[in-house]
């Protein structure tokens, strides 16, 4: 772990963890046009993460999306329409039912997009979209059993990563295998971190994580925000820690 504060937060269960992290977010938010007219957001998949839209979209005035630019920390290099896709999930969820503006909803690339199925290419444009000097205010992770989060998965030059801040991922272990993730040198410039982390499969990455394990074995261990670092759990996923 790192310097930055630390919140481990444990839920009685999923819904409640969702409710918690939606609510805080929605503050978040605010608090980010209060500073700086506009927030600034990466947003994850998941489970949990598409959780929390939905829920943002049951109370649409607790957000200002209009002062709101939204980034993806990864996508599924697949065609737009592919239900895989976070974006497509996303506007199912949230900005497609409260009609956010499109000039604020940045998107990764899809393989039938203006870049073709050239995932390189794909991943520069993006590269080039969040440029040097962005910083999210909140970056929403899920995480999966072995640890990843985004598309760092365990042992790859995509986790290893320390210049470019978006990279191509041809061969992710979970399908499907061509991705686009944010890598670390962008990740850990967010002000604050929020991963979202429900189940019992999930309960030793959360642990290694917590005891400072190295980020190529278990990636979680490697995120971390420069202002707050806050994991929102539920018992299963938590029950490793001591
Ligand atoms: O592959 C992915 O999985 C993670 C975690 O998903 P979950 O359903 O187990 O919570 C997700 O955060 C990431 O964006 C996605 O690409």
């Amino acid at each position: 772990m790192d310097m930055s504060e630390l919140e481990t937060l444990i839920f009685d269960d999923p819904a409640e963890l969702v409710a918690t992290a939606a609510a805080r977010f929605a503050d978040a938010v605010r608090r980010a046009q209060d500073a700086r007219g506009t927030a600034v957001v990466a947003l994850t998949g998941g489970s949990n993460g598409i959780a929390l839209l939905r829920a943002l979209a049951a109370d649409p005035g607790s957000v200002d999306w209009s002062h709101v630019e939204v980034y993806w920390g990864d996508e599924r290099f697949v065609p737009a329409a592919d239900p895989e896709r976070n974006e497509g999930q996303a506007r199912e969820a949230l900005f497609g039912v409260i009609g956010a503006d499109p000039a604020r909803i940045h998107p990764m690339p899809a393989s039938d997009g203006d870049h073709g199925d050239d995932i390189a290419a794909a991943a520069r444009a993006y590269a080039e979209l969040v440029g040097d000097d962005l910083v999210f205010d909140v970056h929403l992770l899920g995480m999966g059993g072995e640890g990843h989060i985004n598309s760092l998965f365990p042992h790859t030059a995509a986790t290893a990563e320390e210049a470019a801040t978006v990279v191509a991922v041809e061969d992710s272990p979970k399908p499907p295998p061509r991705r686009i993730t944010l890598t670390f040198p962008v990740i850990n410039r967010s002000r604050e971190v929020w991963f979202l982390v429900s189940g019992a499969e999930k309960a030793q990455a959360v642990a290694a994580a917590h005891d400072g394990a190295d980020r190529a074995d278990w990636p979680c261990a490697g995120a971390h925000g420069t202002e707050r670092t806050v994991w929102f759990l539920d018992p299963a996923a938590a029950a490793d820690l001591p």
